[in-house]
């Protein structure tokens, strides 16, 4: 049992190692051993994604695109898509992962067009967040675009998706 004079022991939480329990081309599943805060060794169960580009530090990026035009409110732009994690269509931000070379910025830009065919303009962009880092390490910068509606290129746009 401590005593009140005996010194506190404290530890910089750390990784340990990580063992690959399942792999697939896309993401794979990890056993993570840790030291937690308290000086404890555990293990987690994370998922990760086997994309990840060299030099950055986000995996994919959300866009939030709003419409402009004369005469009109401004619209958020979203798309719907079937999602198959989640069995049923997904009302969201236009999202995706980044290509190797790109920055945020060009990866948002070609996603946008791809998934509303929308040409932006970027206007803010922001630093790299993790939505779910109880279960992944997978990151997101959200990328802000104004897309101009009455640009010509912009007044029917087609989705461009493989
Ligand atoms: N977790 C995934 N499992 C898959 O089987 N395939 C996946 C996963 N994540 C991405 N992809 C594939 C699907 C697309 O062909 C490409 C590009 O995806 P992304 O850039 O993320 O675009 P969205 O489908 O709009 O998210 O990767």
């Amino acid at each position: 049992m401590s005593k009140p004079e005996d010194p506190k022991v404290t530890t910089s939480p750390h990784i340990v190692k990580e063992e690959v329990m399942a792999a697939g081309k896309w993401v794979r599943l990890d056993k993570t051993t840790y030291v937690d805060p308290a000086g404890n060794t555990r293990t987690w169960e994370s998922v990760k994604r086997t994309t990840r580009r060299t030099n950055t530090d986000a995996d994919g990026v959300g866009i939030i695109a709003l419409l402009k035009r004369t005469l009109h409110k401004d619209c958020v732009v979203m798309v719907k898509q079937f999602r198959p994690p989640l069995g049923c269509c997904s009302l969201e931000f236009p999202a995706g992962l980044i290509d190797e070379g790109e920055t945020a910025e060009v990866a948002a830009l070609r996603e946008l067009k791809e998934e509303t065919g929308y040409k932006g303009e970027v206007v803010g962009v922001t630093p790299v967040t993790c939505l779910d880092p109880g279960l992944s390490n997978c990151t997101t910068q959200i990328v802000l675009v104004n897309i101009n509606g009455d640009d010509v290129e912009n007044i029917n746009p087609t989705q461009q998706l493989g």
